[in-house]
């Protein structure tokens, strides 16, 4: 069921010309809102009366723009609340429920039917004369990369909390991975309506594993069954969401001054609360401290809002401390504070600190960071623009793919649903249409004269000479770091004639989703995919037989081991083959150690000793490496990839008009017996596993976790539950959603993560070789 698009403006295109219809009874809603009613309160509504146009303000100011993720743990409330958000700014007319599986966001046909967020799905609304595009990030751990990727292009993000479980794992994950892209946040408390749910405990919970300070903005009027609305510190308001508030959409709430009314506990509890966070707003920003000090100690209650809000906003992009709001969106509840914060705290575009900016000066720059296919016009590519602007029906240069591309069409992103436009400024997310080659992580300028215009400009700026890589260094934004899959298995087609279809299939899922891996067994010529976890794969096939129309068989779900080796050996080989009437003879020396270092190097660590490095041709040292890649992806004891592994070419002696695949044979030959000679192991991948359970099954998950070779870090506990803390083989963690829904009887979640790469002992190798090998 489509919801929106009664909420949209139409698109109708006439006479080459875009104009964009609103349904009518959008206008009389706008006559109701902001009404003052009999008692004398202020009425809010935040129905589409508050929204411009699309068509006003295509290009807002960029100023006004906030490009936010909303980022949490799985089933924090992510798409609800922004389905909330969509609803409240008019965009929609009808609230999505995840559980109906009827939502704006979550629009693949999948996410409706799992009730779970796959893929970040790009959404633009305006909220009080800002532009607000939002990106919906997965919360599973199998889709990290999916965040980390919209991270990359976010100026702020909320961080959504289930308010009866704090801080939970996923939350940790994302919220380091936003440390490191130095995105300012805010954190929203929500679920307050549910039994169990803590203000208190939560706000705890950031502190210690988020280890930043909260800035309560908020306090909770009640909790639970309770949970009405909440007092707004501050502007010393009372906030509520009364029951029977316009059909109970809580589009309508009152807001009204503390009066006595309200009660002795709660005047005094809103004092206190308000009096601390100006005294933690003074510790933190000299101006608001100088403020206060000059005009506001002899009645410190007396700050005015804005100056509160100003400061508070230094404080949030400053990252000295994080400001916490709560709500309950399922409920209706504070949405609508959440929403008025992020235009108020969260920085514009032009707040980022971006050093190529400079370079390109008012020229395009811009980054693509998602491309999904679209049956219809083919690939659609999501770009976030740093600089200059984008118009349809022109040429870009993809500085990755050295290629010239031409776009058709230029789109404003709204789920499945996209606005064309004529153009867009610096500081948007825009859709693409028409692009062939870019990928997801390319960079986009305008032409490949700009992009050296922009690598004369950074190289003077770095005092360096410009050579063609470094300007490739340069002008490419940095890319998302993928990481290994650690799960794989085979996919075949129905038939042989539909090999060609799920190869082209496979080729358009991994331009979008650059963790999922396809590749080639060696041996058996099957097709293999490697992914992040189960449900990752799972979603891919499902994928494949939705979307492309093709019923393919998975093999077994394998797990992705490694091997390395455990003493240094060496070896020798000679390789003397005459074809034709050529002769190819190569003899080769090498020695390989275990890498110490900082690890997991996945790629052969090659030493070549000076006199080689001299001695031997470009090509041949091409040619050497590349012997040594191959049979580092082939392990000499199970055929998996190795880690960790130094080669040294000890000599090498080419007869003349010797092959350069016969020197890499020899040379991959010639490790493979080293590695032999090695002590090779086999390494297997180890799990963080955090699982909350009920006091009642909570001996009965731990009984379980013994046999599956889990080793248990900690138990800790939060509210009525446990969460334990333990370490797992991946291997032994094969249908552990449904295993754990059963001994629980569903009242345990988990989440799973990978940790490192660990030495199997003898007896577990052996289990495994013969499981492999077939031999028992
Ligand atoms: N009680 C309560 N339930 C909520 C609230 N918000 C969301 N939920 C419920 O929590 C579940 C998960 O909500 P989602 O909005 O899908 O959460 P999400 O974080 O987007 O989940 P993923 O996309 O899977 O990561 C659904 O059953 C919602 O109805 C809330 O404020 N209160």
């Amino acid at each position: 069921m489509m919801l929106f698009v009664t909420g949209l403006p139409r698109v109708v295109t006439h006479s080459s010309k875009l104009r964009y219809v609103y349904p009518s009874c959008w206008q009389l809603r706008i006559a109701c809102n902001n009404r003052r009613n009999v008692q004398g309160e202020r009425r809010y509504s935040s129905h589409p009366g508050d929204v411009k146009s699309l068509r006003t303000i295509i290009n807002p100011d960029i100023s006004k723009i906030r490009n936010i993720g909303i980022m949490a743990h799985i089933d924090a409330g992510k798409t609800t609340t922004t389905e909330r958000m969509l609803y409240y700014a008019g965009y929609t007319r009808a609230l999505g429920d995840v559980d109906d599986g009827d939502t704006v966001t979550d629009f693949m046909a999948q996410e409706r039917e799992r009730g779970i967020t796959i893929q970040s799905a790009a959404v633009t609304f305006d909220w009080k004369n800002h532009r607000i595009n939002l990106i919906d990030t997965p919360g599973h751990v199998d889709f990290t990369v999916e965040v980390e990727r919209s991270l990359r292009v976010l100026d702020g993000a909320v961080a959504v909390f289930d308010a009866s479980a704090g801080v939970e794992a996923q939350t940790l994950t994302v919220w380091r991975q936003a440390d490191e892209h130095r995105v300012p946040r805010i954190c929203f408390l929500n679920k307050m309506d549910k039994p169990g749910a803590s203000f208190c405990y939560s706000v705890d919970s950031i502190k210690k594993k988020l280890k930043v300070k909260p800035l309560l903005l908020q306090l909770p009027i009640g909790a639970g069954r309770t949970f009405t609305g909440v007092i707004d510190l501050v502007t010393s308001e009372k906030v509520i969401w009364g029951p029977k508030t316009s059909d109970g959409d809580g589009a309508v709430f009152n807001r009204h001054p503390l009066v006595t009314a309200d009660g002795p506990n709660l005047l005094k509890e809103a004092r206190d609360a308000r009096y601390a966070l100006i005294e933690q707003v003074a510790d933190l920003d000299d101006e608001f401290a100088e403020l206060a000090l000059r005009e506001l100690c002899e009645n410190i209650e007396a700050v005015p809002a804005e100056k509160l809000n100003a400061a508070i906003r230094r404080i949030t992009l400053s990252h000295a401390a994080v400001p916490v709001l709560c709500g309950s969106a399922l409920k209706n509840k504070g949405v609508q504070l959440l929403m008025d914060a992020i235009s108020m705290y969260l920085p514009s575009p032009n707040e980022g600190q971006h050093d190529f900016k400079q370079w390109y000066g008012d020229d395009l720059c811009a980054l693509a960071f998602k491309v999904l296919h679209d049956k219809q016009r083919g690939p659609i590519v999501f770009v976030r623009i740093y600089s200059g602007s984008m118009k349809p029906q022109s040429a870009v240069y993809n500085i990755n793919k050295n290629c010239m591309e031409r776009m058709s069409r230029l789109l404003l992103p709204f789920a499945d649903q996209q606005i064309e436009i004529p153009s867009l400024q610096a500081g948007n997310i825009a859709l693409l249409v028409g692009l062939k080659q870019t990928a997801t992580g390319d960079t986009i300028v305008s032409s490949k004269a700009s992009a050296a215009v922009a690598s004369q400009r950074a190289a003077k700026d770095s005092g360096k000479k410009c050579d063609q890589n470094r300007e490739q260094e340069n002008l490419v934004l940095a890319g998302v770091e993928i990481p290994e899959p650690v799960f794989f298995c085979t996919i075949e087609p129905p038939s042989l004639a539909k090999q060609a279809d799920l190869d082209r299939a496979l080729i358009c899922l991994q331009r979008e989703d650059p963790s999922l891996k396809v590749k080639i067994d060696p041996d058996s010529g099957q097709t293999i995919l490697c992914g992040m976890g189960e449900l990752h794969i799972d979603i891919i096939h499902d994928r494949i037989k939705r979307e492309y129309k093709i019923e393919t068989h998975l093999g077994p779900l394998q797990v992705a081991y490694r091997e390395t080796i455990s003493i240094s050996a060496s070896s020798a080989d000679t390789l003397d083959r005459t074809v034709g009437s050529k002769r190819n003879l190569i003899t080769a020396e090498l020695s390989v150690r275990p890498w110490l270092g900082e690890g997991p190097v996945t790629k052969p660590l090659i030493e070549f000793s000076d006199v080689l490095q001299e001695q031997l041709s470009t090509e041949i040292l091409d040619a050497v490496e590349n012997g040594l890649n191959t049979s580092f992806l082939q392990g000499p004891l199970l055929n998996f990839p190795l880690q960790d592994v130094v080669v040294t070419l000890e000599s090498l002696h080419v007869h003349p008009g010797t092959s350069m695949p016969m020197i890499s044979a020899c040379v991959s030959r010639c490790l493979q017996k080293a590695l032999r000679r090695a002590g090779s192991q086999v390494l297997e991948p180890v799990m963080n596993l955090e699982i909350t359970v009920d006091e009642d099954h909570l001996s009965v998950v731990l009984a379980d976790l013994a046999q599956r070779r889990g080793s248990v870090q900690e138990i800790q506990s939060r509210q009525d539950n446990r969460v334990v803390l333990a370490c797992v083989p991946l291997a032994e963690m094969m249908g552990y959603s449904t295993t754990l829904r059963t001994l629980a009887s569903g009242m345990a979640t988990f989440t799973l993560e990978l940790s490192r790469y660990e030495a199997m002992t003898s007896q577990e190798q052996k289990m495994l070789f013969n499981k492999m090998t077939g031999v028992m």
